[in-house]
């Protein structure tokens, strides 16, 4: 097992105008589940790929056990690679599947057999070697798909968007055995997802990318409570954050009724006359005793099964803008009707510069 550093590692595809993998510095610790996140084309897999050698790193360094692996092979890198959807071959028993990183290398058949035998066991698959993949269960698939990626005994594993195309259903995701297998085995890992919801149930911390940048790296609790940027506000969360560009006015951001004060840190920190309000639609409420409200129309009402997701319309500064509010108890507003929201006791106001994204000191 081994810990991976990225030291300022960057990529530039052929022709492109802007690296794909931008200036990245990350320490992954030895054992440690990382989840790479953000949006397609954000440079997850090309970030993973470099590091399995199948990538050039084009500017930086990319360490592995502390060792800079530039000019090492990709099969001696000690690094397994998982490709989307599982990627078992379904004419293949499990036995064969877990095999074939061993058959590839002309493993002798005893040692391959017995490797075989005992990551099978390690992974919880031992009972269903001689079946395909078709005929066993999600789980034994998935602990299947570790099995072979930890079959040659590699330092590090890499998952790039594992779960993609499974057709495992969102609210299965946290109870990924493949993130269960990676905790028992404690073998070092980068997991790459497009869902915040995966990166947020499973990661040890998650690093955020966006346009081939690290925009934040920390525990999913630290980057939810409070985001670096305008990119990870709106990345993460289900909906995601209300954000609500505003004028800030005698050392106050205000939004309708609401004056969000600013600090001196806030206000030195501001480049330009506006600032962007960040409220999460749980932290909202519908009905406000006037004065401190925002006065908005609700455009959209979906009921979630749980509680309903009010999309309400405010006009600030003669531009509308559009906030969702997650709405359990009371009357549920109609289509077209005037309501004042209210941001909860004790929630969350989260402040960004407009000008750059980036959050406004606390
Ligand atoms: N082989 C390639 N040649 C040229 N450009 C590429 C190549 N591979 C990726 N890119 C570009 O590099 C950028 C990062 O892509 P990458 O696949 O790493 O992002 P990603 O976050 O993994 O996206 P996704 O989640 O859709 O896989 C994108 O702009 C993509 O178009």
């Amino acid at each position: 097992m081994a810990d991976v550093r990225f030291i300022d590692a960057t990529r530039v595809f052929h022709g492109a105008w802007r690296p794909a993998v931008d200036g990245v510095s990350i320490d992954v610790r030895d054992g440690e589940l990382l989840v790479l996140t953000g949006p397609s084309g954000s440079g997850k897999s090309t970030l993973l790929r470099m590091l399995a050698g199948l990538e050039p790193v084009d500017r930086g360094t990319v360490l592995i056990g502390g060792k800079d692996v530039g000019r090492t092979a990709p099969d001696k890198r000690g690094v397994s690679m998982i490709f989307q959807g599982f990627a078992l071959f379904p004419n293949q028993t499990i036995r064969e599947n877990i095999a074939l990183p061993l058959t590839m290398r002309k493993s002798s058949v005893k040692s391959a057999a017995a490797r075989v035998q005992q990551v099978a066991e390690l992974c919880g698959v031992a009972d269903h070697l001689n079946a395909k993949p078709d005929a066993v269960g999600y789980d034994v698939r998935q602990r299947t798909t570790m099995a072979r990626a930890i079959v040659r005994r590699p330092d590090v594993v890499c998952l790039d968007e594992p779960l993609a195309g499974s057709g495992t259903p969102h609210m299965m995701r946290g109870r990924s055995p493949i993130a269960a297998l990676q905790r028992e085995l404690g073998i070092t890992t980068l997991y790459a997802t497009c869902s915040s919801v995966d990166a947020w149930q499973i990661a040890d911390r998650i690093a955020v990318l966006d346009g081939g940048r690290v925009q934040q790296l920390g525990t999913p609790a630290e980057v939810f409570a409070a985001p670096a940027t305008i990119a990870v506000a709106q990345f993460l969360g289900e909906p995601g954050m209300n954000l609500v560009t505003a004028p800030a006015v005698d050392g106050a951001v205000r939004l309708g009724g609401l004056a969000v004060p600013l600090t001196p840190a806030q206000a030195a920190a501001l480049t330009g006359p506006r600032a962007v309000i960040g409220v999460r639609p749980e932290d909202l409420a519908i009905g406000s005793d006037g004065a401190e409200g925002i006065r908005a129309t609700a455009v959209l009402v979906r009921d979630t099964g749980r509680d309903y997701l009010v999309t309400a319309r405010t006009v600030v500064d003669g531009v509308e803008s559009d906030l969702v509010v997650r709405h359990a108890g009371g009357p549920v507003p109609a289509k077209g009707e005037g309501v004042v929201l209210g941001v909860r006791t004790g929630a969350a106001l989260h402040l960004f510069d407009a000008g750059s994204g980036v959050r406004l000191p606390d």
